[in-house]
C-alpha cells in the first residue's frame, strides 16, 4: 500500500504587472492548499508578474521585481512545509526564460526554464524570451544578493530536472510543452515520475477546452501519472481572457477541475492520490522496454515526504469525476462577461455605454453585460468579498449593495437608440426599449437626424452639390457617403453621452463610461462596417464572434436568462438602417454583402485556421458545396472571388478596429492575431484568380460544370 499525498493546483487572477495583487493571491493559494492538507501546489505560468506583460518581459526590473516576491514567499514561514512551484522570467548569463522556482521551507530547490515556447496566434514568447531546448541539461544559476543571503549559498541548479522526495518522484513541464509531439512527461513518466506540474498561461477561445482535457487524458492515460494543470484566470490587461480551469488527472481520468468561468479571484482544487493506482496503472512490460531506453534525468534530491500520516487529514482517495464543459452559447455568456468585469473594476470605469440599434449584435452585447450582471449578484450572495468591495464602488447610485441583476444593470449600464426620421423603423426602436426595460439599463431614445441634415448641408453649402441616396436617384459614392455620416455621427454621440450620462444622472463622484462596440467577426471579416463608427469604441465584447454563433448564444440566453424578447430579435432580419426605407427598398445585411454571414464563417475557417489562399479556398469548397445537385464549380468560384475582393479592399479597417475579447479562431484582429498586409494588389488580377478561372473552364470542359 503506498501513501496517500494530497496535492493542489490553482487558478489566479492575476493582472500583468500588479507585483503586490499577484503575490497576495499567489500567497493566499499557497494558505488554501495547506489548510486543505496539501504537500505541493502548483501555480500559473508567469504567475509572479503576470502572463501578459509582453514587451515588458524586455526591461529588467520585471525581473528584479519578480525576484523581490520570491524573497516574500521564502521568507514567510506560513508558507513552509509545502512545495511550492512558482512562476517568474529569469535572467541567466544574459539570456531571459520562462521558467518554474520550485521552492520548499525557504529554500529554491531549483529552477526549471521552458524547453519549448508558444509562439503561434497571439503567443509571442520567442520575441522576450529564450527557449531552454537542451533537454535534460542542468547547469548553476547564480542567484541575486540578497536572496544568496537567505539560501546560504550562491548558486541553484537550472534546467530540466525531475526532484526525488522521499516517497515519490515529480516534474514540471510548462503549458506550450503538453501541445508539443514530444511532450517533456513522456520520458519524464518513463523515467519514473509520477507527478507532473504544468503551469499555462492559456486564454479562452471557443470549444478549446476540449483540446485541453483531451491532450491531459491521453499524456497521462499512455504513461499513468498525476497531471497537476495550473491556469491563470481573468483580464490580465489585454484582449485574452485566461480561462482558469485548473485540474488534476490520475491516469487519464479527472478528480478535481475549478471553474473556468469565474469572478473568483483565487480558486485551488485539491485531490488526494493513492500513488500505488500510477505504479500498478505501469505494470506493462511494454512500458518497461521503452522505459529503461529512456535517457535520464539528473534528480534533485529532496528529505521531504509529500505523503501524510497526520490522522486529521483524509485518508480516503478523491473519486473520479466527469470533465466539465460549457456549451459555446454558455461560453459566450460567461466568458466576455467575466472579462468585462476585470475590465470595469480595474479600469474604475463607472459602467458602459452601448448604442443599442435594435439588431442581434448590440442586443448580443448588451445581454453579455446583463450575463455580466447576474455574474456579480451571485458572486455577491456567495459573499466573494472582492466583488463586494468593487461593486460598493462601481454601484455608486445607492448606499446598498444592489440585490438583482437588473439592479445592478441599471447602475452600470446605459444604452440609447439613435433614430433616423427615415432610416429607422418602429420595430427597431421598440425592440431596443424593450430589451432595455427587461435587463434594467438605462435607456434614452435619441433622434440624430439633426446633426445629420447640418453635416450633409456643409458640402451643399460650400460647393452646391447635392448628394442623394439611390433610391432618391443618387449615385453609390452618395448613396454610401450619406449612410458614413449617419453611422460616425452615432459614434461621437455616443463618446458625448458616455462622458455626459452620469453629470446628468448626478452619480455620486462623478465618472464616465466606456463605450462599447458590437462589430461581429463575420463583419469585420468582410469589411462591411463604416471605418471610425460606432465600430470604434472603446472595447467590444463580441468582435471576434460569429454571426452564427451570436444567435445561438440569443437563443440560450432567450430561455436561460428567461428573456422571451430575445426571440424577436433572432427573428428580425439583420440590417444597417441606414437608407431611406421606402414601399419596394428596405436594406439587409445579407443582400448588401452579397454573402450569407454563414458562408462568411466558412471563408472566414478556411483563410485563418486552414491557412487557405483563394485557389485552395476554391478547391477545397469544390469538394464541400460542388457536386450533383449542388453549387457549380462557377457558382462556387464567383463566392470564393467575391469574398477576396471584400476582404482585401476592406483589410483596411482593420487597422483601427476595436480591441476585442479573443474568442474566434479565425478571429482577423489584425493587432495581435492576424498579421496581414492592409494594401493588397487587386484580388481580380491575381494569379490565384487566373488559376481559379482555368479550372472551372477545364471542369465546364469536362462536363463537370454542373
Ligand atoms: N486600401 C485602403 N487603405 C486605407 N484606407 C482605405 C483604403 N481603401 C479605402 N480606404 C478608406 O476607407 C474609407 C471607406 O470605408 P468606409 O468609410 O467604412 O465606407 P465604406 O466601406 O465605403 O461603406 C461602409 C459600408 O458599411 C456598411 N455598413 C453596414 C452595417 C452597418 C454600418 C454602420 O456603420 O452602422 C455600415 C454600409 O452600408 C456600407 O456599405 C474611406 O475613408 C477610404 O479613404
Ligand atoms: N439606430 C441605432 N441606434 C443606436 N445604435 C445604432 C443604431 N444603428 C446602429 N447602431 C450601432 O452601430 C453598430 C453597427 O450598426 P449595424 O447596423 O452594423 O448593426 P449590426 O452590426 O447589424 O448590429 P445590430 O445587429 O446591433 O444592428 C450597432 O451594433 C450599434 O451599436
Ligand atoms: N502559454 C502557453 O504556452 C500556451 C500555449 C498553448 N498552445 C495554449 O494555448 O494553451
Amino acid at each position: 500500500m503506498a501513501p496517500l499525498v494530497t496535492v493542489a493546483t490553482c487558478a489566479l487572477n492575476q493582472w500583468s504587472l500588479d507585483f503586490a495583487g499577484n503575490l497576495r493571491r499567489i500567497k493566499q493559494s499557497i494558505v488554501k492548499a495547506k489548510e486543505a492538507g496539501a504537500t505541493l501546489r502548483v501555480g500559473p505560468e508567469l504567475e509572479i508578474p503576470g502572463y501578459g506583460c509582453l514587451d515588458h518581459f524586455l526591461e529588467n526590473e520585471v525581473y528584479e521585481n519578480s525576484w523581490d516576491s520570491v524573497h516574500s514567499i521564502l521568507t514567510d514561514p506560513s508558507l513552509h512545509d509545502i512545495i511550492i512551484d512558482v512562476g517568474l522570467p529569469l535572467l541567466h548569463r544574459n539570456c531571459r526564460y520562462n521558467a518554474r522556482a520550485i521552492i520548499l521551507n525557504g529554500q529554491i530547490l531549483c529552477l526549471r526554464p521552458k524547453l519549448y515556447l508558444a509562439n503561434d496566434g497571439n503567443f509571442r514568447e520567442m520575441r522576450f524570451f529564450t527557449p531552454w531546448n537542451r533537454p535534460r541539461h542542468v547547469e548553476q544559476y547564480y542567484l541575486p544578493p540578497h536572496i544568496q543571503k537567505l539560501q546560504g549559498r550562491r548558486q541553484v541548479p537550472i534546467g530540466d530536472v525531475v526532484l526525488s522526495t522521499i516517497d515519490t518522484t515529480l516534474a514540471a513541464e510548462t503549458c506550450e510543452e503538453l501541445f508539443t509531439p514530444n511532450s517533456p512527461h513522456i520520458n519524464m513518466g518513463l523515467n519514473g515520475v509520477e507527478i507532473f506540474t504544468n503551469s499555462s498561461g492559456s486564454h479562452h477561445s471557443l470549444r478549446k477546452l476540449d483540446e485541453r482535457i483531451a491532450l491531459i487524458s491521453e499524456a497521462t492515460r499512455k504513461n499513468g501519472g498525476v497531471y497537476l494543470y495550473s491556469n491563470q484566470l481573468g483580464c490580465d490587461g489585454d484582449r485574452l481572457y485566461y480561462d482558469g480551469c485548473a485540474m488534476i488527472f490520475v491516469n487519464g481520468d479527472i478528480v478535481g477541475q475549478s471553474s473556468q468561468f469565474s469572478l473568483n479571484e483565487v480558486e485551488v482544487v485539491v485531490a488526494t492520490i493513492d500513488l500505488e493506482v500510477v505504479r500498478a496503472y505501469r505494470f506493462a512490460p511494454s512500458r518497461g522496454l521503452q522505459a529503461v531506453a529512456a535517457p535520464p534525468y539528473e534528480r534533485i534530491e529532496l528529505d521531504f515526504s509529500l505523503s501524510h500520516d497526520d490522522i486529521d487529514l483524509p485518508h480516503s482517495c478523491t473519486p473520479r469525476r466527469p470533465p466539465r464543459y460549457h456549451l459555446p452559447e454558455e461560453e459566450i455568456a460567461l466568458g466576455p462577461a467575466c472579462w468585462l468585469w476585470d475590465y470595469l473594476r480595474r479600469s474604475k470605469s463607472a459602467g458602459y455605454f452601448i448604442p443599442l440599434s435594435g439588431g442581434i449584435d448590440s442586443c448580443a452585447t448588451a445581454t453579455i453585460v446583463y450575463s455580466m450582471c447576474r455574474l456579480v449578484i451571485a458572486a455577491i450572495k456567495e459573499g466573494n468579498e472582492q466583488v463586494i468591495e468593487d461593486t460598493k464602488r462601481i454601484a455608486a447610485y445607492s448606499e446598498k449593495l444592489p440585490e438583482t441583476a437588473e439592479e445592478l444593470c441599471n447602475q452600470v449600464l446605459y444604452t440609447c437608440y439613435m433614430g433616423m426620421t427615415n432610416q429607422s423603423s418602429k420595430e427597431t426602436r421598440e425592440r431596443a426599449q424593450a430589451l432595455s426595460d427587461r435587463i434594467g439599463s438605462y435607456h434614452t431614445d435619441v433622434n440624430i437626424a439633426d446633426v445629420y441634415n447640418s453635416t450633409r448641408n456643409i458640402l451643399t453649402q460650400a460647393t452646391g452639390f447635392e448628394p442623394k441616396f439611390k433610391v432618391h436617384g443618387g449615385s453609390t459614392t452618395s448613396n454610401l457617403a450619406l449612410q458614413n455620416i449617419q453611422a460616425r455621427s452615432r459614434m461621437v454621440i455616443a463618446y458625448y453621452f458616455a462622458q455626459e450620462l452620469c453629470e446628468v444622472r448626478k452619480r455620486p463622484g462623478g465618472g464616465s463610461l466606456l463605450v462599447l462596440g458590437s462589430s461581429n467577426v463575420d463583419e469585420c471579416l468582410r469589411g462591411y462596417l463604416t471605418k471610425y463608427d460606432c465600430s470604434s469604441a472603446d472595447i467590444n465584447p463580441i468582435g471576434s464572434i460569429s454571426k452564427v454563433d451570436l444567435k445561438r448564444f440569443i437563443s440560450w440566453a432567450s430561455t436561460n436568462f428567461d428573456m422571451p424578447i430575445l426571440k424577436d430579435f433572432i427573428d428580425a432580419t439583420p440590417t444597417a438602417e441606414l437608407e431611406p426605407i421606402t414601399s419596394d427598398h428596405t436594406q439587409s445585411d445579407e443582400v448588401d454583402m452579397q454573402m450569407t454571414y454563414a458562408e462568411l464563417s466558412r471563408f472566414g475557417t478556411l483563410r485563418k485556421v486552414n491557412h487557405l489562399g483563394p485557389y485552395g479556398m476554391f478547391l477545397r469548397l469544390l469538394e464541400e458545396w460542388g457536386g450533383e445537385g449542388k453549387l457549380s464549380p462557377r457558382e462556387i468560384a464567383d463566392k470564393v472571388k467575391k469574398f477576396f475582393h471584400f476582404y482585401q479592399i476592406n483589410r483596411h479597417k482593420q487597422t483601427v478596429a476595436t480591441p476585442a475579447y479573443h474568442a474566434e479562431s479565425y478571429s482577423p484582429d489584425d493587432h495581435r492575431f492576424d498579421l496581414r498586409p492592409f494594401l493588397y494588389p487587386p484580388a481580380f488580377q491575381s494569379w490565384s484568380f487566373e488559376k481559379i478561372d482555368k479550372r472551372v473552364e477545364a471542369l465546364e470542359k469536362r462536363g463537370q460544370g454542373k
